[in-house]
């Protein structure tokens, strides 16, 4: 049996299409959005998973959260395979995600709700959480009184309160500016070292990638597999100064876009054909980038 916290063993997982879309050649076959992805992520460690455009890495997240199921293998947390959504599961989207009509309290106090914690000790637990991300004194805004920052830092604070045994964050810095994404990246790695959880993320940005993970996987072009997984070797990465000028730092970098340059290549092109078939079409394109 695995000792691994999370285990995937040769997950793939395809999208059948609209019936009424079905009359276009390209509609009539599923979609292949992963295929034989196995990977073994210990606990308490911080992974991060970077490939291009539409190589199916949210959908890797919708199966780790338990929101759909593979169509092959299977993916097992603590040697127990996921059966659907679970409060030991985290969730941080790159879209905030919180409920505009609660305060932050209440909204950090939810998860809580949920899991039957009396009203006091709810109230503790979330204000506790509201300091760890750095938001003491702002209790009582609503989300249209913070910023974009400030509102992923409750979403953050959210996800750990109800004590998950995994952080799953999908691109949760994507929408922030480059500063507070900075910011963010450096305040996460401080609170993954406060509460040691297992951290699975997301991202299009090699240099965030590189920044947060203790081992980064690369996907390939769709059907998304897994490229290759880099390790990442720095210790104390928070007491570190400008990392990022680290040369070991930009040399991985450097690697990592070697393996990622000819997928995001095979991506754009898979991109250009669909929009082509789907009569042009608009299609989302977000590129990798060498920053963020
Ligand atoms: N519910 C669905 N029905 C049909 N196809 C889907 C569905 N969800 C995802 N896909 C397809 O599966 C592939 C992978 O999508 P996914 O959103 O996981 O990629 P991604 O790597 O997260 O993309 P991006 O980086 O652009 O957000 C894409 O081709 C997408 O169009």
């Amino acid at each position: 049996m695995s000792t691994a916290k999370i285990s995937l063993q040769h997950v793939s997982k395809s999208f059948r299409i609209n019936r009424n879309l079905t009359h276009l050649k390209e509609n009539q076959q599923p979609v292949s959005a992963l295929q034989d992805i196995s990977l073994e992520v210990r606990q308490g460690e911080f992974m991060v998973i970077v490939g291009p455009s539409g190589c199916g890495k949210s959908t890797l997240l919708d199966l780790l959260a338990g929101l759909t199921k593979p169509n092959n293998g299977q993916i097992l947390l603590d040697g127990r395979p996921i059966e659907g959504p679970d409060l030991d599961r985290g969730i941080v989207f790159q879209q905030y995600a919180l409920f505009p009509w609660k305060t932050a309290l209440a909204n950090v106090e939810f998860g809580l709700e949920t899991k039957g914690v009396p009203r006091r000790e709810r109230k503790e637990t979330a204000r506790e959480f509201i300091r760890l991300v750095g938001l003491a004194g702002f209790e009582h805004r609503y989300p249209h009184e913070l910023s974009g920052g400030m509102k992923q830092r409750i979403a953050i604070a959210r996800s750990l309160a109800y004590d998950p045994e995994v952080l799953l964050m999908d691109e949760p810095f994507a929408a922030l500016d480059a500063q507070t994404r900075e910011t963010l990246q450096s305040e996460l790695l401080r609170i993954w070292e406060a509460t040691r959880k297992t951290i699975i993320f997301i991202t299009h940005g090699i240099e965030e990638a590189v920044y947060l993970g203790q081992r980064v996987a690369v996907m390939t072009s769709r059907p998304g597999r897994i490229k290759e997984i880099i390790e990442v070797p720095f210790e104390a990465r928070t007491s570190e100064e400008d990392l990022r000028s680290n040369p070991e730092f930009v040399r991985i970098r450097h690697q990592i876009w070697d393996l990622l340059k000819d997928e995001v290549t095979l991506a754009q092109e898979q991109e250009k054909s669909k929009s082509l078939g789907a009569g042009n079409k608009k299609t989302h394109g977000k590129g990798v980038t060498a920053n963020g």
